[in-house]
């Protein structure tokens, strides 16, 4: 049965989470009296649409259905799981979790604080059980990551839910033990921050020297390894100890700034922020957030090749949201791919580049082995189909962004022998776009030498050939 959201706030975050919980087939109920709500919502879903799916190489789940209310008491009514994600203000937050708490007595409520403890967020609470810190990092619908904050009030099996229900929208909860001011991961920025605060401020650097600092260095090492791993690597072969012997006396030089903010004068505001209109004020909010999405994305696509760090999770999501191959209506031909074309498959041409279709005609043929039986398990245990020959004809351009699907008929199963004729349309009004005609033959991995497919499979491919016989 489709689960429902209740996001309340629907602001930077709230909007990021209805995305991540409509493109996994959640319906989402909103309430935000902001009159321009709908239209933000509306926006940020549009670039999160053009976005998360480009993380994995199948479809998501059929997109849920979004609707707007005009009281936390409708917008709550019959949700799974309630989002509160308005205002940082505690007096605010506490009025709209009892609203919710009187609507929907024992829903599950995540806040998106950036700072509360989860124990201030309960002061005064009908049922303190249900209520626990979900801390997002924006984009929400593409970074993985929640701070999931329980207090001691907090129910276990609350707790417990809420992971799971985070883990099937592709998120990774990270439990944060002891609540703390602000968590783990905005400690980092706020640190961060401060001390840029201070460079801008001191004349030491710009906006943009300082995110050249970052981008162009330990931001890029951070995303993979985060930074207790790679200091381990920096401490040479005698590692960590080493490290911290050689660095750890630094910390007590005058270095850094940490425990001081800089006055926020006038001055200051307008010096940063006439810094940042001349760094990035040619481009709108909207065009810099597609900008950031797409770096997001091909990054992340680029560690899932590596299963590490962030694409190590999307592997795993996408195991478990995988669909098995559908058959078409007339039963001649698998659907063996449906996936949006990822920003990082294009050329300088602006379309798909021919090495993509080997890689997709490759996955659809990795499908119809798996649906034949030819699956990872009777690979591992020796057994296999290697291709020898392909004709792949490209009739139409492919754009990222796009949705495709590929059809594959299995035209020749006999003995050793694999061929299939896979189609690949446009998912939105079905145009064929390429073709590829592909010849396999089963080998031994132990001999490597070609040999018949153990009897269950050759069934299975046999049935196949004669049920997509023209
Ligand atoms: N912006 C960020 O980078 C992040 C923010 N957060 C947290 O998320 C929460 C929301 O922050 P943003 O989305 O950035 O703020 P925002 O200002 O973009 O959105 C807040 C929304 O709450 C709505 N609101 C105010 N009173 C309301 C009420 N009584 N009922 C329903 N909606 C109401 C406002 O109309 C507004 O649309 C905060 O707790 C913040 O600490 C968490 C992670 C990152
Ligand atoms: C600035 N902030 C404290 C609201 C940031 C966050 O909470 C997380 C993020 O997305 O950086």
């Amino acid at each position: 049965m489709t689960k429902t959201a209740a996001i309340i706030g629907g602001g930077v975050i709230g909007g990021g989470w209805a995305a991540r919980f409509l493109l996994n087939g959640w319906d989402v109920r909103v309430f935000d009296p902001d009159p321009q709500a709908e239209r933000k919502i509306a926006e940020v879903l549009g670039n999160a649409r053009g976005a998360l799916p480009m993380l994995y190489d199948t479809a998501l789940p059929e997109e849920g259905t979004l609707s707007f209310h005009g009281s936390i008491a409708e917008a709550v009514e019959g949700a799974d799981w309630v989002q509160e994600s308005v205002s940082e203000r505690l007096d605010l937050k506490h009025k709209v979790l009892a609203e919710i708490q009187t609507a929907n007595a024992g829903v599950l409520i995540g806040s998106s604080t950036s700072g509360f403890k989860p124990s201030e967020l309960q002061e005064g609470a009908q049922d303190p059980s249900t209520i626990m810190v979900t801390h997002p990092f924006n984009p929400v619908y593409l970074l993985p990551l929640i701070e999931l904050v329980p207090s001691e009030a907090t129910a276990p099996e609350a707790i417990a839910r809420a992971s799971e229900m985070l883990i099937a929208l592709g998120l990774y909860p990270l439990h944060v033990r002891k609540e703390i001011d602000a968590h783990i991961a905005d400690r980092f920025l706020e640190a961060v921050w401060r001390e840029a605060l201070w460079l801008v401020k001191d004349g030491i650097a710009t906006t943009e020297e300082i995110d050249n600092a970052i981008r162009y260095g330990f931001g890029i090492r951070w995303a993979q390894m985060g930074l207790f791993e790679t200091y381990r690597v920096a401490g040479g072969e005698a590692g960590m100890r080493h490290f911290m012997a050689q660095f750890g006396p630094c910390l007590k030089w005058p270095w850094t700034k940490l425990m001081d903010v800089p006055e926020f004068t006038d001055e200051l505001v307008d010096l940063i922020a006439d810094q940042s209109d001349a760094q990035s004020g040619h481009l709108s909010i909207r065009e810099l957030e597609r900008k950031r999405d797409r770096n997001l994305i091909a990054m992340m696509r680029a560690l899932r090749q590596q299963g590490n760090a962030s694409g190590r999770l999307i592997n795993d999501h996408q195991k478990a949201i995988r669909p098995a191959p559908v058959a078409s209506e007339d039963g001649r031909a698998l659907r063996s791919q449906r996936r949006m074309v990822p920003v990082d498959w294009t050329d300088v041409n602006g379309h798909m580049n021919e090495g993509r279709y080997g890689q997709i005609f490759s996955d659809a043929a990795e499908e119809v082995m798996a649906h034949v039986g030819a699956d990872d398990a009777y690979v591992q245990a020796g057994n296999s189909y290697f291709t020898v020959e392909t004709t792949v004809k490209y009739l139409a351009e492919t754009h990222a962004g796009e949705m495709v699907e590929v059809w594959s008929r299995v035209t020749e199963g006999a003995g050793k022998k694999l061929r299939c004729l896979h189609e690949m349309r446009r998912a939105s009004d079905g145009e064929i776009l390429a073709t590829c005609d592909q010849f396999m033959l089963h080998v031994s991995l132990e001999t490597r030498r070609t040999c018949d497919p153990l009897p269950e499979v050759q069934t299975r491919v046999e049935a196949l050939a004669a049920a997509h016989k023209e």
